[in-house]
Order: structure tokens, then C-alpha cells, then sequence
């Protein structure tokens, strides 16, 4: 009996390994359709095997991965999952309308709906300007974004990327996050993986972050910032005591003009930095989510448990 379709991707109780290396271990996650989500974590944590298998490229060796309430070989032959490679290369010879057009009419034989023009599919990925060039004779942010023009060609409900913008210089980076952004507002739902925290803070209605082949936090970037415990407090240099006698600081930096304290009572901090007259232009923020990410992927020691999901 077919399942009912809730979530765009449930992973239950998934392992991979590759010989001794356990790439995803025990891992579990379940995606609402619709959201945006950054897949984060260190080299190695296990994100492209994990994405592979949400793309029935491989197989778990235990527990489950479904896609869009049925298996991902069934998803992906119907069409329903774009998926963009982190590499490779465009085909030759042909213009990139052409291309597009050849991609968009392969996907229409399984179309169950009504597919862009392939004229709105350029405008959507930003490359109607590129229309008529060789599609093997671009730079690296226009044939990414051919790319993604492929991916999302039949107009997928769930689109998958694996480091989209790897790369790619500011701009191109910029260029591709409106595209993706302009699928998502159709409602697609976009898993990504990144390295770019800035980029999930940004992007991303969720976070999970993997670490170890294991999800070691899944929540909004504020529920993530809020996993980890102090405050960073943060003066103009001039007017600082020696930050090493203040109340609660455990380290401190300097940036420019300003010197940052990283506290586990800014309370304190901020009185005692009051009693010595040195709040001059003070600020007091939470972890950032490079801290949070930095303080749940390295603080774990192998083999513990997941710590709680965020929800
Ligand atoms: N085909 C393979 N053969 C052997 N080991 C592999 C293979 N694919 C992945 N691994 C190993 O599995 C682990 C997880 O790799 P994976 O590529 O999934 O991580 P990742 O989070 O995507 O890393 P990165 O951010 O560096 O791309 C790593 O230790 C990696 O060396």
C-alpha cells in the first residue's frame, strides 16, 4: 500500500559505511515539504553520502530513507527530485537555450502539471542573457547556474544540492541564491549543503548540522545559536581593562577598534566593565552560528550519544 505523503525526505535509524569508515551512522531526519534546509557539518561528517542516498544513488546498509512518501528511485524516476552535482562539465556544441529546451522536453514525457516556458525556466536561473552561448564555453557562476537550470527543468518538488555555490566568487553566489530562492517561493522544497555558515544563516528555514555521520543539532539558526551557552560582549578597545581580571570572560579578541569578550555571565561582565568605566559602545550578542557550529561539532567525542535535537 502506498504510503502517505507527508514529508519531502524521512531517514530513519540510516547507516553507510565505506570499509571501516562509518560515513552515516544511526542517522535520522525528517524534512517538511516546502522549507529551505542547510545540510552543515565538517569534512568528512557525511553529507554528500547521506544526500546520495536521498538520491537512491546509494543504498543504506540499515534503516530507511524516503523521499516524497515513497522510496528515492521512485521519486527520481518520476521526475520529482532536481538534484545539481557539486562538478561537471556541460555538454558541447550546443547554445545554452538549446541545452535547456533539450533538458525541459526529456522531463515533460513525466511532467505532472504545468512546466515553465523554457524562456521563464532561463529567467528563473538568471541565464536568459546567456541564451545563445556555447554552453561549454562558460565561467564557472554562469555554467553553475545552466546547471541549476537543469536541475530544476522539471520543475522538481524537491531540489537537491550539494555545495551549490563552492567556488563561486560573491557575486555568482548571489545570482544563484535568487534562482534557488525564486523555486523555493514556488514551492519546492531545497535541501543544500554547505560550508558557508553565512549562507544557512541566510538562506535556510532550517538548519541541521551533521557531524560524525550523526545529526548533532536541527532547528531554526536561532534555536542552533541558542544551543550554546554564553555571550559575547563586546567594547571599544581603548577603554578595556585587562580582560583576563573581568568576571565571567573565558577568552577575548581583538578586531580592529573593538575588542570582543566571550563570557558565561555578561551580567557580570558588563558591571564590572561598567565599574571600571569601559562601556563605551557596548554590545552584547549570543553565539554566533560559527560558534554554535564550531562548539557542537568538535565538542561530542566519538561514539557518545546524539545530544537532543533542537525540535
Ligand atoms: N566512495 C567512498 N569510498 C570510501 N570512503 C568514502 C566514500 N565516500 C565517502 N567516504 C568517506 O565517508 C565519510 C563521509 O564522507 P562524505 O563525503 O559523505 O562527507 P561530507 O560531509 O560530504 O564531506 P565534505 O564536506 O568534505 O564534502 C568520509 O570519511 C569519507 O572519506
Amino acid at each position: 500500500m502506498e504510503a502517505v505523503e507527508v514529508h519531502a525526505v524521512e531517514a530513519h535509524g540510516v547507516t553507510k559505511s565505506f570499509g571501516a569508515v562509518r560515513a552515516v551512522d544511526g542517522l535520522g531526519l525528517r524534512l517538511d515539504r516546502g522549507r529551505t534546509v542547510a545540510l552543515l557539518g565538517p569534512n568528512g561528517a557525511g553529507k554528500s553520502t547521506l544526500i546520495s542516498m536521498i538520491l537512491g544513488l546509494r543504498t543504506p546498509d540499515t534503516g530507511t530513507v524516503r523521499v516524497l512518501g515513497g522510496s528515492p528511485e521512485r521519486a527520481v524516476r518520476a521526475g520529482r527530485v532536481g538534484a545539481m552535482p557539486q562538478t561537471g562539465r556541460l555538454i558541447g556544441g550546443v547554445t545554452v537555450r538549446e541545452l535547456v529546451g533539450f533538458v525541459q522536453r526529456a522531463h515533460a514525457s513525466v511532467a505532472r502539471g504545468p512546466m515553465p516556458s523554457t524562456a521563464e525556466l532561463m529567467d528563473i536561473a538568471r541565464i536568459s542573457d546567456l541564451a545563445g552561448r556555447r554552453a561549454d564555453g562558460l565561467s564557472g557562476g554562469q555554467a553553475q547556474r545552466v546547471r541549476f537550470a537543469l536541475a530544476v527543468a522539471g520543475a522538481p518538488d524537491l531540489i537537491v544540492l550539494d555545495e551549490p555555490t563552492a567556488a563561486l566568487d560573491i557575486e555568482s553566489r548571489h545570482e544563484l541564491w535568487v534562482a534557488i530562492r525564486a523555486c523555493a517561493e514556488r514551492g519546492a522544497t531545497v535541501l543544500f549543503s554547505t560550508h558557508y555558515l553565512e549562507e544557512a544563516d541566510a538562506e535556510a528555514d532550517r538548519i541541521v548540522v551533521v557531524d560524525r555521520g550523526r545529526v548533532v543539532a536541527d532547528g531554526t539558526s536561532d534555536e542552533i545559536k541558542r544551543r550554546v551557552p554564553g555571550r559575547t560582549v563586546s567594547v571599544d578597545a581603548s577603554v578595556l581593562p585587562d580582560p583576563s581580571g573581568l568576571p565571567g570572560v573565558l577568552s577575548s579578541e581583538v578586531d580592529g577598534r573593538r575588542v570582543r569578550l566571550h563570557t558565561t555571565d555578561a551580567d557580570a561582565t558588563v558591571l564590572a566593565l561598567a565599574a571600571a568605566g569601559a562601556v563605551r559602545d557596548l554590545e552584547v550578542t549570543g553565539a554566533s552560528l560559527e560558534q554554535a557550529f564550531l562548539t557542537l561539532t568538535h565538542s561530542a567525542p566519538a561514539g557518545t550519544e546524539t545530544p537532543e535535537a533542537v525540535r
